[in-house]
């Protein structure tokens, strides 16, 4: 199995802030979503991969090469898209595309046209007189018709409408349908992660707190209800995220379901009424606040 990137031991720091001893991998193929609060770290991350930042410590290889001796032909073959990248405000759309495709063997014309259209977009409209969305979906349109074949993307539907994110969303699916093609996105919106992606980081205070299968780490976090007396000291239980009590109602979230963890929490007394699946959003803030109570400040 090939390897979009790899991260081995990769640390950054940005007094007080630190990127820490990171390994992290994505298969060729596959979309992962990153998630995190602000100043989690998700930019620095995107920002390593790209070598637009060197890391302090560390080994990162993107398309099984290594960076920043690489670089060169690594950023002929990746395609970074961040709100902070500037356009040239005085030039159209045509205008950068025409420029783009001079440095890019790969750019594909017809695909930009199709784009346009999907998008919404206009070739000889000024990039200074276009809407905040109207820039994002133009770098976006810039970046994907260079076909890269690892593309990073930081938070790309951020002030879109629902149509234009709708659109954004397919153009990014349709990506992965070359197999050899993969994606690292960040996003705040948890609902457009839990739909694309094939793996979900989970970055907090520059650690990884965790990156697995979407499947498995949504099917690991439960939200139980019931009552029961039970003891303080399963709150502290390793997969016990939370525990709150309101009357005599009882609701935890656990983090490492399993039928062990029943049985045991059955033995402490809990009388089960509901037993439900959690969405990403409930386990993100979740796992924000059960950090936060452990002292790791958000
Ligand atoms: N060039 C820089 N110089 C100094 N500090 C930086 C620099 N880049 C990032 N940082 C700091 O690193 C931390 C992580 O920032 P980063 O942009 O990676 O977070 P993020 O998860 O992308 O946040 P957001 O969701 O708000 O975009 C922040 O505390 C930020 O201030």
């Amino acid at each position: 199995m090939n390897l979009a990137f790899s991260l081995r031991g990769v640390s950054k720091r940005y007094d007080p802030f630190e990127l820490q001893a990171l390994d992290l991998d994505l298969p060729e193929g596959q979309i992962m979503g990153l998630v995190g609060v602000n100043g989690a770290g998700k930019t620095t991350l995107l920002r390593l991969l790209s070598g637009l930042t060197l890391p302090d410590t560390g080994r990162i290889e993107v398309l099984q090469l290594p960076m920043p001796e690489q670089q060169v032909r690594v950023k002929q073959q990746i395609g970074l898209a961040s709100e902070d990248m500037r356009l040239y405000g005085s030039q159209s759309l045509a205008w950068h595309m025409d420029f783009i495709q001079r440095f890019y063997p790969a750019w594909d014309a017809a695909y930009a046209q199709h784009l346009m259209q999907r998008f919404d977009l206009r070739a000889d409209q000024k990039l200074a007189g276009c809407s905040h969305g109207q820039r994002v979906k133009a770098l976006l349109l810039l970046t994907l018709a260079r076909r890269p074949r690892l593309l990073l993307l930081d938070e790309p539907t951020t002030g879109l409408d629902p149509i234009a994110r709708a659109e954004v969303l397919e153009a990014l699916a349709d990506v992965l349908q070359d197999e050899r093609r993969s994606v690292l996105f960040s996003s705040h919106q948890t609902q457009e992660v839990e739909r694309l992606a094939d793996r979900i980081g989970f970055l907090h205070m520059g650690r990884l707190l965790s990156c697995e299968d979407k499947e498995s780490y949504l099917g690991r976090w439960r939200r139980l209800v019931g009552q029961g007396a039970l003891s303080d000291g399963v709150q502290r239980w390793p997969e016990v995220a939370q525990l709150r009590r309101s009357g005599s109602l009882l609701e935890l979230r656990v983090r490492d379901h399993s039928e062990a963890l029943m049985q045991r929490l059955g033995a402490e007394g809990l009388q089960l009424s509901a037993d439900e699946p959690m969405s990403l959003e409930e386990i993100f803030v979740t796992t924000v606040r059960s950090q936060q109570a452990a002292g790791v400040p958000a």
